[in-house]
């Protein structure tokens, strides 16, 4: 049987020990300060450095081949380079909420997060994760529509990967078709990792625009599991979201009026 009961692992620190920059928050949109001198972002990924689909037991992760500069992000708030190296998702058990930022307070059914890692002032992502402003992460809210054709290939092999620790060859997925139409409007702070090790390294840029997935392939996001094939209860992965976090006096600043 599938419990969806919360995960140990969500129960987890509310607050980081120490934390004053922890990630996510909730973004009140009067509260953000326009900031004329964000630049729009530039990113630019090559399909071919997708590499696979990992269940690690909090998400399924779609990893890229970090190794070279082909996938990258720059532009907007960012001053380097920084490189792709996974994205991922969060989601509920219900489509009433799963997404970990919110805008003021509105919940999403889900939450994209496309991880990167400053390949200027860093040599791997191991290094980058301990180091302030190591990491970019973009935030994409999902709202339930029309079906996301670009999505699909990517719900289909999910099956391939129910239980934490499986793993499946996955390639030519290009990331940018997961980005909304307009990446120009976005609100950018600096966060943290939102599961341990909950750095503060994260520079996060969260998308205005939202993207529209069906009911049906965020039904397939649910019907992965946080457990391994061994293990004799199954848990339904859903609620992979951590709780908002003190804004801890931090601005959240909009590149758009
Ligand atoms: N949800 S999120 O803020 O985008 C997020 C949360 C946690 C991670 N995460 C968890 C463990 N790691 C990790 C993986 C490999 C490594 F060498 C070091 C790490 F911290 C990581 O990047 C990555 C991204
Ligand atoms: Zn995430």
């Amino acid at each position: 049987h599938f419990s969806t009961g919360m995960h140990p692992m969500w129960q987890g620190p509310l607050v980081a020990p120490g934390g004053n920059r922890q990630s996510p928050i909730d973004i009140r949109v009067r509260k953000s300060v326009f900031d004329p001198h964000l630049k729009p972002l530039t990113p630019d990924y090559d399909p071919g450095t997708c590499s696979q689909i990992w269940n690690n037991g909090y998400s399924f992760l779609v990893e890229y081949d970090d190794t070279t500069d082909k996938s990258i992000l720059k532009g907007g708030p960012l001053e380097d380079n920084f490189r792709l190296c996974q994205f991922h998702f969060h989601w509920g058990e219900s489509n009433a909420w799963g997404s970990e930022h919110t805008v003021d307070r509105r919940l999403f059914p889900a939450e994209l997060h496309m991880v990167h890692w400053n390949s200027n002032k860093y040599r791997r992502f191991e290094e980058a994760v301990m180091e302030e402003n190591g990491l970019a992460v973009i935030g994409v809210f999902l709202k339930i529509g029309k079906r996301h054709e670009g999505l699909q290939k990517l719900v289909d092999a999910l099956p391939a990967v129910r239980h934490k620790d499986s793993v499946v060859e996955f390639t030519r997925f290009d990331p940018a078709c997961l980005l909304p139409a307009n990446i120009d409007d976005y609100w950018t702070y600096a966060g943290s990792l939102t599961t341990p090790p909950l750095t503060e390294a994260v520079t996060w840029i969260i998308m205005k625009q939202h993207i529209e997935v069906s009911h049906d392939q965020l039904a397939v996001f649910r019907s992965l599991l946080f457990t391994s094939a061994e293990e004799e209860v199954q848990k339904s992965m859903v609620n992979n979201f951590r709780v908002q976090q003190p804004l801890r006096g931090r601005t959240v600043r909009s590149s758009f009026t």
